[in-house]
């Protein structure tokens, strides 16, 4: 027998996906990676084409196995991770979606989660399932597609239709789609949808009832590291195990290593997610952060974690470089941003999908504010700039507050940390060194080992932490009256974005 060499994971994230191989060491052996379409039909609306985010997997890990001249027989295991939320809806007789994945940033379900807060409120299901009503989750857009599409409630009350989130999605196709594809998912994953109870791990009949979604449309809920399944025969893991499953944000903090209680890591991807770790039993917050599932090992008890999830963060950067050309490529906006000294007095508050952690506000709508005539686009760059590093400090304050844990450090990765102004004005903001490790593809690599720990090529967490090595630090620095002012001039920008959009052109 060929020795197994590897673990492939398979990132299907919400700008492209990506099929990494790490060896035993937890380094990047290769790696195949592929844009998909955003597409954006209404104002407010986002959505992803799936069988364009399956085809891009296929070709992903097609590349990844061909850079590194091998194949699926010195590989042990694959481990899939994914963003969160993103709902697919597809009909388990052709394997066709019945309407396009409907993003995580959406904002289309407003009404939705109003009709189902009444006069309980937003926090109606916060006890069950450590969730806010909110446009974010994947309850209410399962809610949409069979409320709008048509003939998709028939289909779901005949057992017809399928829902996943994208992980599930590509692991029914990987395992056979039509032909015996698994259905199934991780705690992580289920605990987004709102209809998972934070304590049981099990789906709520009585919420899913309220959400009007037949319970035959769920996956299974698994652990995030076993054995779902095995690659389809005629693909090229045929047979290969997928055994381990993890949301992204989840998928960093395990890559991260942070498995004691208090350790928090950033991820400043597309949006940013900071997330701390708070042990085995779920932590409510009283300050506008979600309680979701961290990671669960096989039989082990699950860990769970206090997460605040902001909707904009690298996509600013990428709205600065597409819709008003500023830039013409991402990196490009630090460079920008060095050509001043400060921001000039402008604060940009992207609430493009409302806001996220810490004030869960679907009628915000994004503001440039402070401006004069004196400001040019580099203050606009710094701006978009010090936005990330201002809303990742609101979820950071908000865990101190909730957790009483002093934070030592914080851990980050994600493509924005490659913007070392960013980070310098991160640690001035949180007060604390930020921390990046030396391989910075912690999302792949925390699926990797969810998947490699269930097959027995790591032996467990000690292993993570023994190849987690530290590549760069910023240590805080700058004037604290300074980054106080700044700080408090963010939240009265943030203000100005509160209850924009009227009730006369809410969407439903
Ligand atoms: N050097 C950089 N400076 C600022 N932003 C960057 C840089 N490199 C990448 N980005 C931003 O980071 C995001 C990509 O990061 P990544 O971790 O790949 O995201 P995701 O996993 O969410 O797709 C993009 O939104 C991009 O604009
Ligand atoms: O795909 P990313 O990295 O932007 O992450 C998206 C999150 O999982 C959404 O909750």
């Amino acid at each position: 027998m060929t020795e197994k060499k590897y673990v492939l994971a398979i990132d299907q994230g919400t700008t492209s996906s990506r099929a990494i191989l790490f060896d035993h060491s937890g380094d990047i052996v290769s790696l195949g990676q592929r844009e998909h379409r955003q597409i954006f039909p209404k104002a407010g609306w986002v959505e992803h084409d799936p069988v364009e985010i399956w085809q891009n997997v296929r070709a992903c890990v097609a590349d990844a196995l061909q850079k590194a001249e091998t194949n699926r027989h010195e590989i042990a295991a694959v481990g899939i991770t994914n963003q969160r939320e993103t709902v697919v809806v597809w009909d388990k007789n052709t394997g066709e979606p019945v309407y396009n994945a409907i993003v995580w940033q959406d904002t289309r379900t407003s009404k939705i989660i109003r009709d189902l807060a009444g006069d309980e409120g937003m926090s109606k299901y916060r006890d069950i399932c450590g969730l806010d009503l909110s446009v974010y989750y994947s309850g209410p857009e399962i809610t949409w597609i069979l409320d709008n599409v048509e003939g998709a409630r028939e289909k779901a009350e005949a057992g017809d239709l399928l829902f996943g989130n994208t992980d599930c999605w590509v692991l029914w196709n990987l395992t056979g789609g039509v032909n015996g594809g698994v259905h199934k998912t991780d705690v992580t994953n289920a605990s987004r949808t709102m209809l998972m109870d934070i304590r049981t791990l099990q789906w709520r009949e009585d919420v899913c009832a309220d959400f009007g979604i037949p319970m035959s449309m769920l996956p299974e809920i698994c652990s995030s590291s076993e054995i779902y399944g095995y690659g389809r025969k005629n693909g090229l893991l045929v047979d290969t195990p997928i055994a381990g499953i993890l949301g992204d944000q989840q998928a960093a903090t395990f890559g991260q290593a942070c498995f004691e209680k208090g350790m928090v890591k950033n991820t400043y991807g597309t949006g940013c997610f900071v997330i701390m770790n708070t042990g085995e039993e779920p932590v409510f917050s009283r300050n506008g952060l979600l309680t979701t599932v961290c990671y669960k090992i096989g039989d082990n008890k699950p860990v769970y974690a206090l997460e605040g999830s902001i909707a904009v963060a690298g996509s600013l950067v990428q709205w600065i470089r597409d819709n008003l050309g500023l830039i013409s490529d991402s990196k490009e906006i630090e460079t920008l941003a060095r050509t001043v000294d400060d921001n000039g007095g402008v604060y940009f508050v992207p609430a493009f999908s409302g806001l996220f952690a810490p004030y869960w506000k679907d009628d915000a709508r994004g503001a440039i504010v402070g401006l004069t005539r004196y400001n040019t686009k580099a203050h606009i760059a710094r701006a978009v700039e010090e936005s990330t590093a201002f809303q990742s400090r609101e979820v950071f304050d908000a865990m101190v507050a909730d957790s009483g844990v002093d934070l030592k450090e914080l851990r980050v990765d994600g493509g924005m940390t490659n913007d070392e102004l960013l980070m310098q004005f991160q640690a001035d903001q949180v007060g604390v060194p930020i921390v990046r490790p030396k391989v910075m593809e912690t999302t792949a690599l925390g699926a990797a080992y969810a998947a490699g720990i269930a097959v027995g090529f790591w032996d467990g967490e000690q292993d993570v932490i023994d190849n987690w090595s530290e590549g760069k630090r910023w240590e805080p620095a700058g004037d604290k009256d300074e980054v106080e002012r700044q700080y408090r001039l963010w939240k009265k920008a943030v203000t100005r974005t509160f209850d924009w959009v009227d009730d006369d052109v809410k969407q439903d």
